[in-house]
């Protein structure tokens, strides 16, 4: 058996590291980072790597765009299991440098945006470096010390996760500088299309819709399809779909299994009053939450009631 090809955002010790952890070890499989989500996704599309692990939605920023934009057009892959990983940060530096010293901060905006009202406080004024992701900074402070001082980086401190502390050796200057403690990201896992994975009763399907170009209650039309069927919706979001001004399309969680009747009835009601539907895959909920089935959308139900509807086809009349 071939060893499996995962791409993730790196260098080694991101967040999204710690969330394909979840999925395979380093022993089992060939980690393969990439300098963005964009580049980790293309990589299953070229054959270069059979999955690849990405951030899709953060307690802080909601849904994130560049994986609902690649995952959204292009070649189709779809969704396989979702990782949950809480997200804290500590401010670092290269040896020597003080808090009192630091003016420009490195950091993914993600993390920016996570650690913006302790550095308000803290460090106020501090200016933000953007970097490609959690480890990046880190990665360069660490060459820095190493080649013996080498060239200036252009930031004094970055905001690291806490595991890439020790990681790359670095020295730190103020630990939990997240302002929410309860902050979660949640990964997936995305591959190329195969099979579903099975229905286990607490699932999550993802879909991309386009509506109708200027038809007044289009969105609802869309909306109703879950509604009617009972199914619920974690995410949804808006987003450009790039030919024409106030063209959207809107990326959706709901909570079911394409295999569950009620789902199978959703996509079929959005096929008949949407112009695109592109399924994005039917996959576990890493917190197991399971479905509420609201009265008359079970399974058993649905089966009835196309039962009956044969009947009355066939001349019977109740
Ligand atoms: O995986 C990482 O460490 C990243 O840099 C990416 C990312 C993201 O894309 O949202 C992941 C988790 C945090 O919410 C901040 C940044």
């Amino acid at each position: 058996m071939p060893v499996p090809r995962y791409a993730y955002l790196g260098p080694a010790g991101t967040f999204t590291e710690a969330a394909l952890r979840q999925v395979a070890s380093p022993d089992e499989a060939r980690y393969l980072p990439q300098t963005d989500v964009v580049s980790a996704i293309e990589a299953v599309r070229s054959h270069q790597a059979d999955f690849a692990v990405v951030a899709i939605e953060s307690t802080a920023e909601g849904g994130v765009t560049a994986t609902l934009d690649a995952l959204a057009v292009g070649e189709p892959l779809v969704l396989l299991r979702e990782m949950l990983v809480p997200v804290g940060f500590t401010l670092v530096a290269a040896p020597g440098v003080r808090l009192e010293d630091v003016r420009r901060i490195s950091a993914h905006p993600h993390a920016w945006v996570q650690c913006r009202r302790w550095l308000a406080e803290h460090v106020p004024g501090a200016v933000h470096v953007p970097a490609t992701s959690n480890t990046a900074p880190a990665a360069l402070i660490a060459e820095q010390v190493a080649s013996g001082g080498g060239p200036q980086l252009a930031f004094d401190a970055a905001l690291v996760p806490p595991p890439a502390v020790a990681h790359y050796g670095l020295e730190v200057l103020a630990e939990h500088v997240e302002d929410n403690d309860r902050a979660v990201t949640r990964f997936v896992l995305v591959g190329r299309p195969g099979e579903v994975p099975p229905p286990t009763g607490a699932d999550k399907t993802t879909l991309d819709v386009h509506l109708p170009s200027n038809e007044a209650g289009a969105l609802l039309d869309m909306l109703e399809q879950f509604a009617a069927r009972g199914v619920n919706l974690s995410r949804i979001e808006s987003r450009p779909i790039g030919d024409a001004l106030g063209r959207y399309s809107f990326s959706i969680d709901a909570e079911g299994h394409i295999a569950d009747e009620r789902m199978g009835e959703v996509l079929i009601g959005l096929h008949r009053v949407c112009p695109h539907v592109r399924f994005l895959g039917s996959y576990p909920r890493a917190d197991d939450v399971q479905a509420v089935v609201r009265r008359g959308t079970a399974d058993e139900d649905f089966v009835a009631a196309r039962e009956w509807l044969r009947s009355l086809r066939a001349g019977r009349t109740h």
